[in-house]
């Protein structure tokens, strides 16, 4: 008894199930055909006939070939906008060589493995497709060149597997390929489609082979029985290995088994009940094909041209992405730092603007100033006989119409007269006298220190002569020049013009105190205007200082601003002069120091020459209208100073520059100052009079201390006396 689970199923299920007087296109359009097709679509395909010799195999496969190639060749005819290349190959595996039916030749093909897990026949001819007739010759050429043979049950039995390959790759414009959100502008689909019309599955015996039949029986069972192992294995699921390898037919056929193929078998059997072994065998084969599963999918193949291009295009794309979300933020940050740098310099430009106004404002005030000031000295020196006068003469002489230019002498005569050797420190009841009285003057600039009033102004002193009140000597002057770069000068052509014109005649004093006018305005436009001097606009230059060098007379008295005195000397009021309005009287003398210590505090951060300091620091004495200069100084130094720290402005340049303009002070000690006057200096900077560099010391005291107004007005005492001359403060005092 046998078992029952090792009997052969009673009945079996398939896809298509054909009638003996069935047709073969109703098998091909029923059963093959779909699958054929795939071809068209880049999916690779296969069509197998399978069974016992004589059942109708390639019968069958001739007709399914024929039809399947009208079909795909008509597929091409109707889609013209796709470019083809229909190839066509054929093989037969005949006791296990494969040989090339296309070829004369009958030299066993080898079979080599590719990367992609294919084997290729070598040298396998390939013929390109030219029409439908030519497939129809090179199949007619393949049935031809097949091995056949007699056996007892058919006269023209097929010996050997045949294997009819159409190779398709086509060109196809604008598909979609794998979901990829780009459309790839052009691609090729590469499928092929594999008709295999194997042999006779029948035994030895049954087709009572023998002799080179039976040897031919020995190779296709062979082929066969791993045909067999491999669809039972892969019905199962893959698991463990699969012999593929065992014979040139899995080997070949392997994608079209259980790889990247649709796949269509046909099996074929003989109604005859003596071979009913055979057709259960073929119908159990059938079963486990059945269960075999393939992943087909669309092979998309290109040229290397194309494959550079679309990865060129792909790696653009990734790297767009990749850039996408950085380039957003380096774009926001970028666009930040634009508005940022916008901003500044938009600000720096109002700044530039209101600056050069400012300076265009006070530029002409301040020439205006000078032109009424050096007129009304001229004058006054004219009518009283004295061109330079000497201290004891001023305030006789001069009173408070001193003007620049002899303000300026004074100033240096007075140092010289007043603190001659005999009046140094060692005459004690002068200098006494002299720091009570620099305390008095020193009223509202300085603090009443011991050293403020130290060789105070020796206003009572007698008549001093002019000794040693010589200007830089000549070989001096490129070097101050160079030093006052950064000092703007004034043009003083007008003056020189004035000066000619009022020696004149042209001008005249109307008086010692009071207001100028031009009596030649008829001639002189520029003198058309009626000057008003008041004693505030002649502080604004005269250069006074609670120093002791300079002369009691010469110590600029404050003016607050009130009703008749703010007005400037062109005639102007303080407010259409750019002074600020909201400025109350009462607290511009609190104002002015502010301002004046903040300057200081920025000359020294942004390391201004010191010739620009003193004249500055002399000029600018409290008087309403030097709101003006100290505005635009500040608005300057501010300027410069954002510079500075910007790295806009050249800071190692400006420290050059003061440290050479140190050493100027340091020879022009030894030029301009006596050895009496240059001891007085030492002590009273307390500068040890033994020590070897106390020239250089001195020089690199002044201008040293950022928060002392005392200390900038001894400083300024100092430079003033080293480099100073009429002429030259004169022109270059414009800031
Ligand atoms: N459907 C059919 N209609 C008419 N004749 C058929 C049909 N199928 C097969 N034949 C005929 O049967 C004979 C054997 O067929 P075929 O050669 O195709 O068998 P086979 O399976 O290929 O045999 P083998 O394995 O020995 O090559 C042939 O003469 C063929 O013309």
């Amino acid at each position: 008894m046998s078992d029952r689970s090792t009997l052969p199923p009673t009945a079996y299920s398939f896809d298509r199930v054909f009638s003996c007087d069935c047709g073969t296109r109703q098998v091909y359009e029923e059963g093959a055909k779909e699958v054929a097709l795939s071809v068209v679509s880049g999916i690779n395909a296969s069509i197998f006939a399978y069974g016992q010799t004589s059942s109708g195999k390639t019968y069958t496969m001739t007709g399914i070939t024929g039809l399947a190639a009208t079909d795909i060749y008509g597929y091409i005819e109707r889609h013209k906008e796709r470019e083809f290349v229909l190839k066509f190959s054929a093989m037969e595996i005949y006791n296990e060589s494969v040989r090339d039916l296309l070829s004369t030749d009958n030299t066993p093909l080898r079979l080599l493995d590719d990367p992609d897990r294919t084997t290729i026949v070598e040298k396998l001819t390939e013929e390109t497709i030219r029409n439908w007739e030519h497939v129809m010759e090179l199949l007619s050429i393949c049935e031809e060149q097949r091995q056949i043979g007699e056996t007892s049950l058919n006269k023209t039995s097929s010996r050997s597997h045949q294997i009819i390959r159409l190779v398709y790759p086509h060109l196809i414009r604008s598909v979609r390929v794998n979901s990829s959100p780009d459309w790839m502008s052009a691609s090729t689909l590469a499928a092929s489609v594999h008709f295999v019309d194997l042999a006779g599955s029948e035994r030895a015996s049954q087709a009572m082979s023998a002799g080179a039949r039976l040897k031919e029986g020995c190779h296709i069972n062979r082929s066969l029985l791993t045909l067999g192992t491999v669809i039972r294995k892969l019905s199962k699921g893959r698991t463990g290995h699969i012999p593929y390898r065992d014979s040139k037919l899995t080997r070949i056929l392997q994608p079209s088994l259980g790889g990247n193929a649709r796949t269509a078998i046909i099996c074929t059997m003989s109604p005859a009940r003596s071979h009913i072994e055979q057709s259960r065998n073929t119908l159990l084969f059938a079963t486990c094909a059945k269960e075999v599963v393939t992943s087909a999918q669309v092979n998309v193949v290109m040229s290397d041209k194309a494959l550079v291009k679309h990865l060129q295009r792909e790696l653009a794309r990734l790297e767009g992405e990749l850039r996408r979300p950085r380039a957003v933020s380096m774009n926001n940050y970028a666009e930040e730092m634009l508005r940022e740098k916008d901003g500044r310099i938009q600000q720096m430009e109002n700044d530039i603007r209101e600056v050069t106004r400012q300076r265009d404002l006070a530029r002409s005030q301040l020439e205006d100033l000078l032109l009424r000031t050096v007129g009304d000295d001229q004058e006054s020196s004219h009518q009283d006989g004295i061109f330079r006068g000497s201290t004891s003469d001023l305030p006789s002489a001069c009173g408070d119409d001193l003007s620049v230019d002899n303000s300026s002498e004074i100033l240096h005569s007075g140092f010289l007269e007043t603190i001659s050797p005999q009046d140094y420190p060692t005459e004690d009841a002068n200098y006494s006298k002299n720091r009570q009285r620099s305390s008095e003057i020193s009223s509202g600039y300085y603090p009443a220190s011991p050293q403020s009033s130290a060789g105070g102004v020796s206003s009572e002193g007698g008549a001093p002569t002019r000794g040693g009140g010589e200007f830089l000597s000549l070989d001096a002057r490129p070097e101050m020049d160079d030093l006052c770069k950064e000092v703007q000068c004034i043009e003083v052509e007008e003056v020189s013009t004035i000066r000619n014109e009022r020696s004149s005649g042209l001008l005249t004093s109307e008086n010692g105190h009071g207001d100028w006018n031009a009596e030649g305005r008829a001639s002189s436009s520029s003198m058309s205007r009626r000057l008003s001097r008041s004693r505030s606009c002649r502080a604004a230059l005269m250069a006074s200082s609670p120093c002791p060098w300079f002369p009691e007379e010469e110590q600029v008295e404050y003016t607050p601003p009130g009703k008749g005195q703010r007005e400037l000397c062109d005639g102007r009021s303080i407010k259409d002069a750019g002074v600020d309005p909201m400025m109350s009287p009462a607290g511009w003398p609190e104002e002015f120091e502010r301002r004046r210590l903040e300057i200081i505090a920025l000359w020294h951060s942004c390391n201004v020459s010191l010739v620009h300091r003193t004249f500055f620091f002399l000029l600018c004495k409290g008087d309403p209208a030097d709101s003006i200069y100290m505005e635009l100084e500040l608005r300057r130094l501010s300027f410069l100073k954002r510079a500075l720290a910007g790295g806009h402005a050249n800071n190692i340049s400006a420290t050059q520059t003061l440290r050479r303009e140190r050493g100027m002070l340091c020879r022009q000690m030894q030029r301009k100052l006596t050895a009496a006057e240059r001891e007085w200096l030492y002590r009273r900077w307390g500068i040890p009079l033994q020590t070897k560099q106390r020239k250089l010391q001195l020089a690199h005291l002044v201008w040293t201390a950022a928060g002392s107004v005392y200390h900038a007005g001894e400083s300024a005492a100092v430079v003033a006396r080293l480099v100073g001359e009429p002429d030259d403060t004169t022109k270059r005092c414009s800031s």
